[in-house]
Formats: structure tokens, sequence, C-alpha cells
């Protein structure tokens, strides 16, 4: 399962071939005769973090809705790891194959202290959890102090999460997220609300989370998006318009026409 495909460089060396871990065809969502996506397609590699932008009601969250489940699409089909047809699963039997959907809002346990919801969530990895049954304490704290390292709040773990401040929520459940250890994690506007600082952390957080999973965020902050992508998917009226790093989205002029000229408009008259 683990061979890497090999293909030749510009220089006829042999390098290994990134591993598509999710890739959509052709997904058409309708909600009564309303196509909120047409024909669209998204390909992700193994450990990369891709951002998905576009102008509101471009159909951003309904290809994250499709993925993980929430919506069934009307044609198309969405295949995870090669050959595993996810299409026609349930929520929860997409969520177990390890595909983590992270909802806009933050939803912690906020009477709990920041590790009783760490560890809470350590004990909804089924897998895991039934295999590693008899071993567990040493390893699982060890698993948990290294998620608190990776978001931050080491020094925050007796807290209260409701104590927390929003960014500070947001970090607890990635890390409670990444406990669950999902190959693919699905954000929905992961900075919304948060200072610059906590913007900046959690973009730091998403790149190093990416070396290890694959992360797609959706995002309307385009200072951010610019900060820390390195490849954008642009959808515009529910189909592709554009896919590439930051550089050839900006340049491109639909998508200045569409989505970026818009908000320097909207900038330039506020
Ligand atoms: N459950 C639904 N029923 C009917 N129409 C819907 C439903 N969900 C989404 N839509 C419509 O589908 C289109 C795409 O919506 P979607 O939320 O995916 O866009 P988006 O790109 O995520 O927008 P935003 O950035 O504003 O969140 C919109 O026109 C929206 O009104």
């Amino acid at each position: 399962m683990n061979a890497v495909t090999e293909i030749e460089n510009v220089t006829g060396k042999a390098v290994p071939e990134p591993k598509v871990i999710l890739s959509c065809e052709d997904i058409t969502v309708e909600f009564d005769g309303f196509k909120a996506v047409q024909r669209m397609s998204l390909k992700l590699q193994q450990g990369e973090l891709r951002f998905l932008i576009g102008p509101n009601g471009a159909g951003k969250t309904t290809m994250l809705d499709v993925i993980c489940g929430k919506t069934r699409p009307a044609s198309g089909r969405v295949l995870f790891q090669g050959d595993i047809e996810i299409t026609r699963k349930k929520e929860h039997q997409i969520a177990e194959l390890g595909i983590g959907r992270k909802f806009q809002a933050p939803s912690v346990f906020a009477g709990l202290s920041v590790a009783e919801n760490l560890e809470l969530a350590m004990k909804q990895n089924r897998s895991v959890w039934a295999t590693m049954r008899a071993a567990m304490t040493g390893e699982d704290q060890e698993r948990i102090d290294r998620q608190l390292d990776r978001i931050g709040l080491r020094a925050k773990t007796a807290w209260r999460a409701g104590s927390l401040s929003h960014g500070e929520k947001q970090w607890l459940e990635i890390g409670m997220m990444l406990l669950q250890e999902p190959s693919v994690l699905l954000l929905d506007e992961p900075v919304a609300g948060m200072t610059d600082k906590e913007t900046d952390l959690t973009g730091e957080l998403l790149r190093d989370i990416a070396n290890e999973h694959t992360v797609v965020v959706v995002e309307h902050d385009m200072e951010f998006v610019r900060n820390f992508a390195s490849k954008v998917t642009v959808m515009h009226e529910g189909q592709l318009l554009k896919e590439g790093t930051m550089e050839e989205v900006q340049q491109d002029d639909r998508v200045a026409e569409v989505y970026l000229g818009k908000r320097r408009d909207a900038h330039a008259h506020s």
C-alpha cells in the first residue's frame, strides 16, 4: 500500500511522486434545483496545506460538507486514499476513516479543563482506544503532552476551557481533533474573530500540522491566505475558477475581477 510511485524529473532523475490522499471528481450539488456546486474537482496531496477561497456563496463550505458526508452530491464521487469511495458513506463512517471536520465556532466542553477536553477527545479514537487499552496512561499522557506543546496550551492545562480566549479555544479544538489522528483535516474559517497575533500563531500551527496531515482551510481572510498559503483553490459560483500558488492566483484577471478586485473596491470605498 505504501509503495511510492516514482516519476522522472527534468534531469531524468527519479523523484517520489506526491501521493493523492483525497480526490473529488466532478462534484455537482443541487439544492431544490439550484446548483450550489457544479462539476467541481479537487485533488489533495498527502501532507499539503490547501486554502479554498472564493466570494460568498461560491460553494466552498458545500465542498467540505460533501467531503465529510454532511451533504450528498447529485453526481460525482469522492475517493479517499486512492480507491476508497466515500461519496455515499455516512458522516461517522467518514470520520472513522480519518477525515476530521472543524466548524467555524469552537466546540469545546467549557466546564472541563483543557486536559480533560483532550483526554475525552483521545478516548473517542476508537481504533487506538481498542488496541491500546491495556497500555494506557503513560503513552496516552505523552500524546496529550505533545498536542499541548503543539497548540501552545501547556501552561494552561488545568484551566477551564471556558476561560480561554477565542483563539485558544480554537487551538484546543484543533488539538482535540489531532488526538483522533485524522489523515485529512477540514477547517472552516479557523482564524475568524482571532487577534492578529493569534492569527499568525494559527498559520504556523497549520503549517506544522500539515507536515503530518493533509489540511484544507476555507478562508476569507486574504492577508492570512497570502501569508501562509502555498497552494490555493479559487471557487466562483460553484465552479473551479483557478488553482495554483498565491502568486499565480493573484495574477489571474478573472480572480481579480470576481474576488480580489471586489475586495480592493470594498476597501477603497470604506
Ligand atoms: N442547505 C442549503 N439549502 C439551500 N441552499 C444552500 C444550502 N447550503 C448552501 N446553499 C447555497 O449554496 C450556495 C453555496 O453556499 P456555500 O455555503 O457552500 O458557499 P461558500 O462559498 O461557503 O460561502 P461563504 O463564504 O459565504 O460561507 C449559496 O448560494 C448558498 O446559499
